[in-house]
């Protein structure tokens, strides 16, 4: 197998960002970004800041913009950057300066230079599903996106939360590995996600009282509690 991209998730939660260039691109970046919560986000750029960037400055205390060209110190105690000015020449020194810093890199306009590129990707809670064409294909990336949107509604939110509270519990009880892939995968694939759209708690909770070891069964009147609120 050769893959040209690793996958991973990365929690920024800890991580000082910097975009430069806050057009079009460094905007999109920027929103997806403060959706994850960075330690700090400063975006770099000389043009005043529009409505959007407005809106994000008043909404988010670690968000900083800085109203001027890029300043190389801007880098310093940065772990993501992100390089996304029209020019060029200005891109691949940050990207130089980021190689040399051991600074983690995405260039916008030419992302064989960078160390990552940005897949397109819909969230569900704690559910995540990326698509990335390696750059052959954004657009592309987008029309899948879009597909995945449709396909995957927001009863997914319901599953993963509802899995996450099972999942633990399960482990609990301290059966065998085999044991617990065995209920975890077949819960996985029971009709689940079709029962919580249609809100069909008792259905569901019959779906659950047959799959899961008696030891739970207890608990599966609070887990749907959660999962099907009462409007
Ligand atoms: C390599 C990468 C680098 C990176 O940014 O990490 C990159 C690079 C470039 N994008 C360009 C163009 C477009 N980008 C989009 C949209 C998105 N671009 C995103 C990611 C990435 N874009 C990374 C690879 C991801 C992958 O491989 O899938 C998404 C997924 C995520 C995000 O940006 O947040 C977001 C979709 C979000 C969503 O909708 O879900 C559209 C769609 C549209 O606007 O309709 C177009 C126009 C159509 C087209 O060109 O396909 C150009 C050409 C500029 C030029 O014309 O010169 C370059 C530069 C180059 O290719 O060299
Ligand atoms: N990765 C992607 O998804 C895409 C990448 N691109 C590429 O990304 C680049 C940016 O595209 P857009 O955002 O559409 O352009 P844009 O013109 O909307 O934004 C560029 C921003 O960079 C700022 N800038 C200019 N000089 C600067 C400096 N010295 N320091 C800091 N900021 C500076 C400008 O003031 C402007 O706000 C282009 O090179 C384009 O080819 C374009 C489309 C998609």
């Amino acid at each position: 197998m050769c893959m040209r991209y690793y996958p991973l998730l990365l929690d920024i939660r800890r991580a000082h960002c910097v975009v430069v260039g806050a057009g079009e691109v460094g905007q999109r970046k920027i929103e997806t970004l403060l959706a994850c919560d960075p330690a700090r986000l400063t975006a770099v750029d000389p043009r005043p800041p529009g409505p959007a960037l407005l809106a994000f400055l008043a909404r988010h205390a670690n968000f900083t913009y800085a109203k001027r060209p890029f300043a190389d110190t801007d880098l310093d105690g940065a772990r993501l950057v992100f390089a996304c000015t029209p020019l060029r020449e200005l891109n691949a020194r940050i990207g130089l300066l980021c190689r040399d810093k051991n600074i983690l890199c995405n260039m916008a306009d030419d992302p064989e230079s960078g160390d990552f590129t940005l897949p397109a990707s819909i969230t569900r809670g704690d559910l995540t599903i990326t698509v990335s064409t390696g750059g052959a294909s954004p657009a592309l990336s987008r029309v899948i996106r879009r597909d995945l949107e449709e396909r995957y509604g927001p009863e997914y939110e319901r599953l993963t939360r509802l899995m996450g509270r099972i999942r633990p519990a399960q482990l609990a009880l301290g059966g065998s590995s085999s044991e617990n892939r065995r209920v975890f995968r077949d819960l996985a694939a029971a009709p689940l996600p079709e029962l919580i759209r249609k809100n069909d708690r008792s259905a569901c909770e019959r779906t659950l009282k047959a799959l899961l070891p008696a030891d739970l069964h207890a608990q599966i009147g609070e887990w749907c509690d959660d999962c099907f609120p009462t409007v």
